[in-house]
């Protein structure tokens, strides 16, 4: 299969699709890949690095759209990227459609057969290919709120530590996966005081386990995060009903309860996010202040550590992308995880959370 990589184009995103040592798979496996020049300038690797693994260099973005089968991106398909796609064509990528209407149009006028990374599943129910770059936003998240905490950032001028003699901030992490347990780590280790709220009693108990009561552990109610987001410096928000738009945990009238210039960082802001308050920001200007509370709300965070993350999320895509070149979309038929990240074919949605979420 003729296999494309065209250059992220999103703010400040730096991510590439596939690293030299993925194209370096798909070609051993005799697939045929076109990169845009400069893809991998944000991890370092040159046009160069890409010949060496075996890539065809292409000048525009436009000559990969036109000339590829499959597509292989970070980030989901801007505007001016959707109206490339065909209907002969395989798309893999994050997507994020629940809180997208315009752009689930867009991939269904095109006819493109969409994969969406973050509704693949394991066999454990687990998101594999959510997972790697969960942990690296659950892990800048805790850097996110340190930094608009700081009083030059607007923030209460909370060291999220503290000293000895002096409390520490208090976190509150709203969803206890794959986010939500990396930044307790970050948050824990940093020295602050953690809470973390799931609704999953079980997943409340492994984490209780995990952290060794370092952290503490409540259900999910109105009257719990009520109280929670009351004492705390930064909340960080890290819940997920797979495929569907984030539940609203707290509404614009919750944030009474909350201390002036304390911080929401919305990570689920990719799924429309699970504060009322919340709207997509980006690297360039990350926050904004509503009823004194500042919002820090990226939806694409993992982009900033491009380094790390490309290499992560390449690590967990790998299979199942040459999996597709093998096979095409019937190497969905025989992975049941991979078809739960078939969201768009022929025309239609065909994952069912994402369609009821969209209506
Ligand atoms: N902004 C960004 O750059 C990035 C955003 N994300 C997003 O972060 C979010 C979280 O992802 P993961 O941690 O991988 O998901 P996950 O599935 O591992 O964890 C979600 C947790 O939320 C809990 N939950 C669901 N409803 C809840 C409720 N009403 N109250 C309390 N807890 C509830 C679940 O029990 C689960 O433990 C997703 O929307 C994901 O797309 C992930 C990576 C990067
Ligand atoms: C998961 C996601 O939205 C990201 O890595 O940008
Ligand atoms: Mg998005």
């Amino acid at each position: 299969m003729r296999v494309g990589v065209p250059k992220e184009i999103k703010n400040h995103e730096y991510r590439v699709g596939l690293t030299p040592g993925a194209v370096r798979e798909y070609v051993a496996r005799g697939h045929e890949v076109l990169v845009e020049t400069g893809a991998g300038a944000g991890i370092a690797a040159d046009d160069a690095a890409y010949v060496a693994a075996g890539a065809t260099i292409v000048p525009t973005a436009e000559e990969v759209f036109a000339s590829a089968q499959m597509i292989v991106k970070v980030k989901e398909p801007q505007p001016n990227e959707w109206v490339q796609l065909r209907e002969d064509q395989i798309l893999f990528t994050y997507l994020h459609l629940a809180p997208d209407p315009e752009q689930a149009k867009g991939l269904m006028a095109s006819g493109v057969t969409a994969v969406a990374y973050e509704t693949v599943t394991d066999r454990s129910g687990g998101l594999p290919l959510l997972a790697p770059m969960s942990e690296v936003a659950g892990r800048l998240s805790i850097e996110a709120a340190g930094s608009a905490l700081k009083a030059y950032n607007g923030g209460r001028g909370v060291l999220l530590g503290g000293v000895p003699g002096v409390a520490p901030a208090r976190i509150v992490v709203l969803g206890g996966g794959v986010v939500g347990t990396h930044a307790a780590r970050m948050a824990v280790g940093l020295g602050a005081e953690v809470t973390i709220v799931d609704r999953s009693i079980p997943r409340l108990r492994q984490l209780d386990e995990l952290f060794h009561g370092r952290v503490r552990t409540r259900v999910s109610t109105l009257e719990s995060i009520e109280q929670e987001i009351g004492e705390a410096d930064a909340v960080i928000g890290a819940v997920l009903i797979p495929g569907a738009s984030a539940p609203k945990l707290v509404t614009r009238d919750m944030l009474r309860h909350m201390k002036q210039r304390s911080v929401l960082v919305d990570v689920a802001i990719d799924q429309g996010g699970c504060f009322e308050t919340s709207h997509a920001t980006t690297h360039a200007d990350p926050t904004y202040e509503v009823d004194g509370v500042i919002h820090y709300c990226v939806a694409n965070m993992p982009g900033a550590v491009p380094l790390t993350s490309s290499h992560a999320l390449n690590n967990a895509t790998l299979p199942y992308g040459l999996a597709l070149a093998n096979k095409g979309v019937a190497a969905c038929d025989e992975d049941p995880g991979l078809m739960a990240g078939l969201n768009v074919r022929a025309g239609k949605i065909v994952n069912e959370a994402v369609a009821r979420s969209l209506g």
